[in-house]
């Protein structure tokens, strides 16, 4: 039940639609919060999530992995995966943590076996050259973690768009390190959850101190008005974004926080191809946190949590 494994390779979903210095940052921030809690980090690795996601002016894969790959110019330890995009459909994330742990596992066998024909190109080069070195001894064993934002954590109280099981198994078999997003409290969301507090010890909450509430939603606003992105996002994005002509203008019709676009929620329900239908999840029924003042900042899906929630304080509570 208890992950115990020091070395961890972290990997963060979502749709990087434009990646942001945030995105960036959380690696940091979590790298650091990490090593002083005595885990080595190995790496990182950004998997954007596939076209079929259907969230309303969300880029083609093919320029969102470019854009992710000129912000990761930057930051050299963390990389991208488009195994992802790369599928035929779009892919739950417990799935995505799955492959990238497997993978993971064969390549570290290989190595160790000696084998030279494998595709290390994911890992870094450090760990890879630590690999070489033939110590019975040594701990190979790396694991996946899944790093996100507060607001990925709360968005599994979002009826219907996770599946019980696969929250479950996320957290016991691979575990979670959330960064705080402001208009979030993922301890107390921990708290109200009986399956994230049974599998507490798995998630690593790290305090954003510097609180930094860009994101790409605001992003894509600017640049449609054609206002400044400079320091929000990497010089190099910016010049893409401007190259291919992206997000000059947008389908979406924005939220004030009054108002609740229908779409927004069928972005989530939409994005799950294969179950859309609406579940309760295993969360207890209370509010997220709606009456936060910091909601008045809501991205898109916050907004989303906090209507749905407030559906979801008319259900049961789920046993
Ligand atoms: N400012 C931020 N603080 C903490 N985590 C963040 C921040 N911005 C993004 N993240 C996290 O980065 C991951 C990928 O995010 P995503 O692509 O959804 O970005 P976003 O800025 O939230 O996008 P959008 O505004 O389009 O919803 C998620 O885990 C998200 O929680
Ligand atoms: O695995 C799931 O059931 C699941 C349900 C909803 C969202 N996700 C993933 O969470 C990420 C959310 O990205 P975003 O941009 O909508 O915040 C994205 O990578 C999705 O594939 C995953």
């Amino acid at each position: 039940m208890f992950l115990d494994n020091k070395n961890i390779i972290l990997l963060s979903t979502g749709s990087f639609n434009p990646p942001t210095n945030m995105h960036l940052r959380m690696f940091e921030i979590a790298r650091d919060h990490l090593n002083r809690l005595g885990f080595t980090i190995c790496g990182g690795l950004i998997s954007p999530t596939h076209d079929s996601y259907k969230k309303k002016d969300l880029a083609p894969s093919l320029h969102r992995c470019a854009m992710i790959e000129q912000a990761l110019v930057a930051l050299p330890w963390v990389k991208l995966s488009d195994w992802e995009v790369k599928q035929n459909g779009w892919t739950r994330t417990r799935q995505v943590l799955q492959y990238h742990q497997n993978h993971l596992n064969m390549i570290i066998t290989s190595r160790l076996n000696g084998s030279i024909k494998v595709d290390t190109s994911l890992l870094p080069v450090q760990l890879i050259e630590n690999l070489n070195v033939s110590d019975s001894n040594q701990n190979t064993a790396v694991n996946v973690r899944l790093l996100c934002g507060a607001d990925l954590l709360e968005s599994f109280a979002v009826p219907g768009l996770w599946n019980d099981d696969d929250i479950e198994a996320i957290v016991r078999d691979y575990g979670l390190v959330v960064v705080s997003r402001s208009g979030s409290n993922p301890h107390k969301f921990i708290y109200e959850s009986n399956v994230l507090t049974k599998y507490m010890a798995n998630i690593i909450v790290v305090t954003e101190w510097i609180a930094n509430e860009v994101s790409s939603t605001k992003v894509r606003r600017a640049l449609s008005r054609n206002e400044s992105v400079k320091f929000l996002i990497s010089e190099l994005v910016e010049s893409y974004i401007k190259e291919h002509g992206l997000y000059e203008t947008l389908n979406h019709k924005y939220l004030n926080n009054d108002t609740f676009d229908v779409n927004l929620k069928s972005t989530f329900l939409l994005s799950s191809p294969s179950d859309n239908t609406i579940k309760i999840h295993p969360m207890d029924d209370k509010k997220l946190n709606i009456d936060e003042p910091d909601n008045l900042h809501c991205t898109e899906k916050r907004v989303t949590n906090c209507k749905n929630s407030k559906v979801k304080r008319k259900r049961k509570r789920y046993q």
